[in-house]
């Protein structure tokens, strides 16, 4: 066994307290032996912590990591035009290798802000699967599904291939990646097809995850058509048990909430996403008073736009209270579980918690800087303060992906330069 101790640093509990205490993993098994005083002597290896947090890792539940090199390309429009006059069109140019290079830069982006694990939907899945299984991240990844559009073979092959893809993917990198079965949402799926592949999907024993309830605009037509709410039209189609999870949840009644909480559904919240696209605002409240696991996602880079989960959290509050139109509501300890625990139990990962048998998961967080000062409270820090350059360590699965702000399993301007010029040739080819 190789061991690994963070000394000197304070820790965040799972019950949100913090304690000064060193953490002690084992880095063959990727899980956490202790938290507790001095236990820094007698480990093989050390990560300094003075003057620092200890947090588990944080945990991205929506994300399209590939989209980094669309960052910027398209801003400042609603949902339904930006994807079909400027998101889709790019993406028909991508290739497996410019979706590495973009991919690379998410994970690296997302390992620089302490991001452990993530939850994805995208194009070329066993490219992202390889890179993420190189860059030590662990993650939920699928191939996200879409019939509109296409005719009936197409996208019946597009289907197949979103259950290949789950098969092929769940258990690579040590275990690290796994899978699911991603229709991209309730209105970019005909009904046939989703009731002929989810079951096949439930055949594979992996989870379901969509876009739903997003857009007001999203809603509509369901209700037309079927003459219910969306996610009684997915809870008839076998799409809400408890392993499922869904991205957005801004547009749902009272019915749906209660829906999503006796199911034990999911819902990944992007703040940042649904504001810039003026989706709407999540009742994160009620959702969480109604007992429905709510986690945090930053959603494509291309809508919010970056992958830092400490924004996530901050913006998650804000949103909140505006939405319940109260200040009390969605407070700093609700946006810190969502980021931890609240994403991967959403996600299905057992990460997101610090304690003796969990995975070995973690971020370390610079505290000495002007605006971590002074520190009455670490918690309300990581929730309104904190910022992900802020990040020193990153950990995953008991190994350092970064030490003292250095990513060691990724050369950080080779990975640049590599998403540049990929970014670059894809919207000249959308281009032209
Ligand atoms: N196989 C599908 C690919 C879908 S991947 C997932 C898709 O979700 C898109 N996406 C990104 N953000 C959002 C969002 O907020 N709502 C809905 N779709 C989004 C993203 O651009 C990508 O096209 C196809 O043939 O088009
Ligand atoms: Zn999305």
């Amino acid at each position: 066994m190789t061991t690994l101790a963070i000394t000197g640093g304070r820790v965040l509990r799972p019950d949100l307290s913090v304690t000064t205490a060193d953490v002690l993993l084992d880095g063959d098994a990727g899980e956490v032996l202790e938290v507790g005083p001095d236990l820094g002597g007698a480990a093989d290896e050390t990560l300094n912590a003075d003057g620092s947090l200890v947090t588990p890792g944080f945990v991205n539940g929506h994300c399209h990591v590939a989209m980094t090199l669309l960052r910027g390309y398209a801003d400042d429009k609603p949902l339904d035009a930006w994807l079909q006059e400027d998101i889709w069109p790019a993406e028909a140019e991508l290739t497996a290798e410019t979706v590495r290079a973009g991919t690379e830069l998410g994970v690296l982006e997302m390992i620089k802000s302490g991001v452990t694990a993530f939850a994805d939907m995208y194009f070329f899945v066993p490219t992202i699967a390889e890179t993420v299984a190189d860059a030590g991240l662990r993650a939920r990844l699928g191939h996200g599904v879409i019939s509109v559009g296409k005719d009936d073979e197409a996208a019946r092959e597009d289907a197949r291939e979103g259950l290949a893809v789950a098969e092929e993917i769940d258990g690579l990198g040590d275990g690290r990646i796994s899978s699911a079965f991603m229709p991209h949402s309730l209105t970019t799926v005909d009904g046939e097809y989703l009731s002929e592949f989810v079951p096949q999907a439930r055949d594979l024993d992996v989870p379901i995850h969509y876009h739903a309830n997003e857009t007001a605009d999203e809603v509509a037509p369901i209700v037309d058509e079927h003459g219910e709410r969306p996610l009684e039209y997915a809870a008839e189609r076998g799409m809400l048990e408890s392993e499922d999870f869904i991205a957005h949840g801004v547009h749902v009644d009272d019915r749906e909430i209660e829906l999503l909480a006796e199911a034990g559904t999911g819902v990944i919240h992007c703040p940042a996403s649904n504001m810039k696209l003026a989706s709407g605002m999540a009742p994160v409240q009620r959702l969480r008073e109604a007992g429905v696991t709510v986690g945090l996602g930053t959603d494509g880079a291309a809508s919010n736009n970056d992958l830092s989960m400490l924004d996530e959290a901050r913006d998650a509050a804000m949103l909140g209270k505006l939405a319940a139109d109260d200040a009390s509501a969605v407070p700093a300890e609700a946006v810190v579980e969502m980021a931890t625990h609240g994403s991967a139990d959403a996600v299905g990962l057992e990460s997101g918690r610090l304690e003796a048998g969990a995975p070995a998961d973690l971020a370390v967080i610079d505290l000495e800087t002007p605006h971590l000062t002074p520190r009455h409270d670490l918690v309300s820090h990581l929730a309104y303060a904190a910022a992900a350059a802020d990040v020193r360590h990153t950990v995953c699965d008991g190994r350092v992906l970064m030490r003292d702000r250095e990513v060691q399993t990724l050369d950080e301007a080779t990975v640049r330069d590599r998403a540049s010029e990929a970014a670059e040739s894809l919207v000249a080819r959308a281009g032209e």
